[in-house]
């Protein structure tokens, strides 16, 4: 994997563009989401054996928005039934050629690995197979908001019984009080993983109209609606959390 470190946001910009994931991006992404999500590394290898339990025989799994595939490399790394198939989707194209690449090369070095088909397609108009399981791991919160139960709608119809979503999101807190000390430890989070306050400052710009966080209780709330019968949370760090989702 490529090991640059992230500065996309270390000079000042006259005037700072709204977030896109480029080719500028791809090439700083491991380093920026492990130094700006705290527990993201904890949360992909768990992810791999959340969907140990989930998923079943001879059906796909979903890796929605995957980026450069850390998740579908979790769960090449865990999940051990027969004849799975994994699709990871993203609609990114610079993403979609470093995540075949990555993908790829695995598939020369080991044998025995789960097929992987790697799809350069917008999410909201991707047909979905039936699948023992879904991740959206930081994805959701991309999609413009009121397009975001129709795709989870989409996913619930798809789920096969004993399946499962799990969707990981940046949260917003409804509590004005509790949303700005939230905001400042996760600012403290990246502050002491080595970001200046200029950089925090123009990132925040650039993501604050691309981005755009739910609460948990929404979250719960539009599950339920999608037709999901539970919503389980199994994971917070600061205000980042994943949870759960059964049909
Ligand atoms: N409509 C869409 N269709 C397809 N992909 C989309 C869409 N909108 C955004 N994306 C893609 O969703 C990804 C979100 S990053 C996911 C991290 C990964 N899951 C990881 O576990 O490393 C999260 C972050 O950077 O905070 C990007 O690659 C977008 O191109
Ligand atoms: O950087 C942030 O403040 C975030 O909320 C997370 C993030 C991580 C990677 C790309 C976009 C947003």
């Amino acid at each position: 994997m490529s090991q640059e470190p992230d500065r996309l946001f270390a000079q000042p910009l006259p005037e700072v563009p709204d977030f896109v994931f480029n080719e500028d991006v791809v090439r700083v992404f491991p380093d920026m989401i492990k130094r700006s999500v705290p527990g993201y590394p904890t949360i992909v290898e768990n992810i791999g054996v959340l969907a140990g339990q989930f998923a079943q025989p001879q059906t796909t799994l979903y890796d929605l928005g995957a980026s450069l595939g850390a998740v579908t490399q979790a769960l090449r790394r865990h999940v051990r039934v027969d004849g799975c198939k994994v699709i990871a989707v993203d609609n990114s194209p610079a993403m979609v050629a470093r995540c075949s690449e990555y993908l790829h090369a695995q598939d020369a070095m080991f044998q025995e690995l789960l097929p992987v088909e790697v799809i350069e397609a917008d999410i909201l108009a991707l047909e979905l197979q039936p699948t023992s399981l879904v991740t959206l791991n930081f994805t959701l919160q991309f999609i413009p908001p009121e397009r975001r139960l129709e795709l989870l709608t989409r996913i619930r119809q798809a789920l096969l019984p004993g399946g499962a979503l799990i969707l990981s999101e940046k949260l917003r807190f409804e509590d004005a009080a509790e949303h700005d000390l939230l905001t400042e430890l996760h600012v403290a989070f990246k502050r002491a993983n080595g970001y200046s306050e200029l950089e925090i400052a123009q990132k925040r710009s650039a993501i604050e109209k691309v981005m755009l966080p739910d609460s948990l209780e929404q979250h719960r709330e539009r599950l339920l609606d999608a037709g999901f019968s539970k919503v389980l949370p199994w994971f917070q760090c600061l205000n980042f959390a994943s949870l759960v989702a059964l049909p």
